[in-house]
């Protein structure tokens, strides 16, 4: 394959994409990420000529992506809180969604020393993104899949931060208790695997997508055990699927009636959160 100018590899991008009914912005995404450029670099660089083996690799993960490859898959890595992740298709691609759970924690919660406990860490975006805004927290990250906590390990080490990976179907392997427990479980109903985009559906792991009982298996699983993990104030936040609000405030306040547990919508005003606290 000849050299191409940046510039022109993006516009055949564009427009291949456009053909394939897929965004279009994803080329910048795709080409800044694969050569690890900011939006300015990109801007600075339209005249930059890419080599046979650039070009090859772009053209491939544009194609790739019009056949419903997640584009965070492609590239190895996410953006989340302001930090990179790494991503493989052992880990959900952390959501924007998520990102407004860790702010609730961390606008609600002291900044002194609490230790954090968060159950289905996937990539480790949550609890690591944590680590990161309050260092002095101690933060355990937990997952039932071998190969997600695997890839959690890497970007702790890559964030250079302090936690503890364990292996633990909820709370099985876990010992002692927190301040703060925080999931964002697989949620979502068999039944609605149907309505899903294909790019979900097909690359991204369904151990941390279905969940049985309506997809509210885990939230009854995390209710049942939740008080013996919980120091006396300590508190649980939980991401859930929008129409799962009133079921899952009716699980926590009938399993711990003088609790109180609150409901929060993301900002696109749908019930996305829920908070008990003790
Ligand atoms: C929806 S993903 C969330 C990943 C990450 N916390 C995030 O927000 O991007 C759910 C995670 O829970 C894990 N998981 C599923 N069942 C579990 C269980 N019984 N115990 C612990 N983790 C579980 C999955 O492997 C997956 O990593």
């Amino acid at each position: 394959m000849d050299k191409m100018t940046v510039f022109k590899a993006q516009q055949w991008a564009f427009s291949f994409i456009k053909d394939h009914g897929k965004d279009p912005s994803v080329a910048d995404l795709l080409l800044q990420g694969q050569l690890n450029w900011s939006t300015t670099e990109m801007l600075m660089n339209y005249q930059t000529q890419l080599s046979a083996e650039q070009l090859e690799r772009f053209f491939t993960n544009v194609k790739l992506y019009c056949q419903d490859w997640p584009a965070q898959y492609l590239l190895g890595k996410a953006n989340f809180f302001g930090l990179e992740f790494k991503v493989n298709e052992a880990t959900l691609i952390p959501r924007p969604e998520t990102e407004e759970l860790v702010e609730w924690i961390l606008e609600t919660e002291p900044k002194t020393s609490l230790r954090v406990l968060d159950i289905g860490t996937g990539t480790g975006a949550i609890g690591l993104s944590l680590k990161h805004e309050r260092p002095a927290w101690e933060v355990t990250l937990s997952d039932i899949s071998p190969q997600a906590l695997a890839v959690a390990k890497e970007n702790k080490q890559a964030l250079k931060l302090e936690a503890t990976l364990i292996e633990s179907d909820l709370f099985q392997n876990i010992t002692g208790k927190f301040d703060v427990i925080v999931s964002n479980p697989p949620y979502i109903a068999e039944s609605e695997a149907d309505l899903m985009d294909k790019s979900v559906l097909e690359h991204e792991p369904k151990t941390a997508l279905f969940a049985p009982d309506e997809g509210l298996y885990l939230y009854k699983k995390l209710a049942e055990k939740l008080s013996k993990y919980l120091t006396k104030q300590g508190k649980l936040y939980l991401e859930i699927g929008f129409q799962q609000g009133p079921s899952v405030v009716e699980i926590f306040s009938k399993a711990y009636p003088t609790a109180k547990v609150q409901l929060r919508q993301d900002i696109t005003g749908h019930d996305r959160m829920v908070k008990v606290s003790f």
